[in-house]
């Protein structure tokens, strides 16, 4: 996959840029810097953006690594299912309620990010909060990913093993679970020698494009009780997305949750 990936960021832009776009609903789209338009400093990264689903969108990925990148979205797929399944039962869920196990791979990322010539004072990944469920991510030897650690109150490298996946808890898992997954904020740093790579595969719940706007997500009703009560209200994907909030570099720490905490009112005042 990585190879195949490899070279298609390689190619020429001619080749690559009939994939450049900002149409959410194009199935393979090329983009550079993703987040500049919502943030004031950009990734320093490539991205072939491909939405897995439906199933004949393999049809529409470039044919240099359409292949692999459909074998490697099958596998990871199989992947999601099993987490989705073993996050249910860690959260004591039973199957016909919870919403995880239906939970689906909306979106593969093939990152590139370039050798960048003042790493010092660029950013391969901003530090974010994948709105996802969940995200598997396959990275290369290279490094540079690290995590905030809530214990230490410190960023920590994310080791880049061989064969190794890391799995991310997003947005969505917080909010569903009620609190109980921690959603894990990380960040990537550049560097001025070698390209890295990565292939970031989000999990969200199914979605239907004809009520997406209008869908609302919540702590799952099993894990809301007197003891428990609900920590956040509920959202659509627009405001999990931060779409709704322009000032998303402000001093909250997860500014998505944050506003969407049911004390978050009592929290400002
Ligand atoms: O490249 C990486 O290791 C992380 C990528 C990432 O965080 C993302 O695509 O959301
Ligand atoms: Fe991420």
């Amino acid at each position: 996959m990585m190879a195949e990936a490899r070279q298609f960021h390689e190619q020429p832009t001619e080749l690559k840029q009939g994939y450049y776009s900002r149409d959410v609903t194009q199935k393979a789209r090329f983009i550079s810097g993703y987040g500049a338009l919502r943030r004031s400093s950009f990734n320093w990264v490539d991205t072939l953006l491909m939405t897995p689903a439906p199933s004949d969108a393999q049809d529409h990925l470039p044919i240099i690594c359409r292949d692999s990148a459909t074998i490697f979205i099958g596998r990871i797929r199989e992947l999601g299912e099993t987490l989705s399944q073993l996050l249910s039962l860690a959260l004591g869920l039973t199957p016909s309620t919870n919403e995880f196990i239906s939970t689906n791979l909306t979106t593969a990322n093939l990152n590139y990010y370039p050798p960048c010539p003042e790493p010092e004072v660029a950013i391969a990944a901003n530090p974010h909060f994948d709105t996802s469920t969940f995200t598997i991510l396959l990275q290369d030897q290279v490094g540079g990913l690290q995590v905030f650690h809530e214990g230490a109150a410190d960023w920590v490298d994310v080791p880049s093993l061989h064969g190794a996946l890391v799995v991310n808890i997003g947005n969505m898992l917080q909010l569903l679970s009620n609190n109980k997954m921690k959603s894990a904020e990380h960040k990537v740093f550049a560097n001025a020698i070698v390209p890295r790579q990565s292939v970031a595969c989000f999990f969200m719940p199914p979605i239907d494009f004809s009520t997406m706007s209008t869908k609302m997500y919540g702590p799952i009703k099993e894990l809301v009780s007197e003891k428990y009560p609900a920590v956040y209200r509920e959202a659509s994907l627009a405001a999990l997305w931060g779409s709704l909030y322009p000032d998303l570099e402000g001093s909250l720490r997860n500014p998505v949750l944050a506003r969407l905490r049911i004390a978050y009112d009592k929290e400002v005042v």
